[in-house]
């Protein structure tokens, strides 16, 4: 699903890479930690995956396309494929939560009949029903996120990226958050999570890349957060 070869980042003007001769292979329905510690190169690998930057040297393949000579115009088309998930939630203020879950369908023209459908299985799989109506920002961080993972998943995407979504939440709810990414995961969707979130790293057991200063220093199977 994301090939990574020989992928390096520098950013103008900086002498370190951001991201250095990167080799890895993402299978179809993985779940995928990425840690390392602050300015290790996880965003930088995150945003790539999305073209929000290019690599300076190297090929990236996402969903079967070549990053690198993917026209602009296909941009979008790609991201459409990528669910993502913030730390900081990213809803739209004002809004409910229904409103900010149908955004997602009614920017990429989805028909109203299907998203009167699609939106209210989403809230349900999440476990929001019953809160269509509630002012997004009215509710608790985690119902917040629940309501940013709806709005990432509602169109099935292939991939799901999350980068930190427990980083504002306490343990308990960060639980609950993890629950839903697995089954999000386990209905084929390939998930990439940021973290530096250790105890559920350690308690999920799935595959950890770690960077370190832009290197990739460790792909572990069923890995935990540190090697120490
Ligand atoms: N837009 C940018 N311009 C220049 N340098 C950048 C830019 N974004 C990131 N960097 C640098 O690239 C390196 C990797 O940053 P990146 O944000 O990918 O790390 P990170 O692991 O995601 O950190 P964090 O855990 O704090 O989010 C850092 O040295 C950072 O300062």
């Amino acid at each position: 699903m994301i090939t990574f070869e020989d992928v390096t980042k520098f950013y103008p003007g900086q002498d370190r890479a951001a991201l250095r001769n990167i080799n890895l292979e993402i299978g179809k329905g993985e779940f995928v930690f990425l840690v390392g510690q602050s300015g290790s190169g996880k965003s930088t690998f995150l945003r790539l995956i999305l073209r929000e930057y290019r690599p300076t040297k190297g090929t990236l393949y996402v969903a079967g396309k070549n990053l690198g000579t993917l026209n602009q115009w296909k941009v979008p088309a790609l991201r459409r494929q990528i669910g993502t998930v913030f730390q900081d939630f990213r809803l739209l203020p004002g809004k409910t939560v229904y409103e900010n879950v149908a955004f997602a369908l009614q920017v990429i023209g989805k028909p109203a009949r299907q998203i009167r459908q699609i939106v209210p299985e989403t809230l349900d799989l999440v476990g929001l029903a019953g809160k269509e109506n509630r002012p997004s920002d009215e509710l608790s961080g985690g119902e917040q996120q629940r309501v940013a993972i709806a709005r990432a998943f509602v169109n099935r995407p292939k991939i799901l990226i999350a980068d930190e979504p427990t980083g504002n939440l306490d343990p308990e709810t960060s639980v609950g958050i993890m629950k839903l990414l697995d089954r999000i995961n386990r209905a084929d969707t390939t998930v990439i999570m940021a973290t530096h979130d250790s105890s559920i790293v350690d308690q999920m057991r799935r595959r950890v890349l770690e960077l370190r200063s832009g290197e990739l220093v460790r792909d572990q199977a069923k890995g935990v957060y540190g090697t120490a």
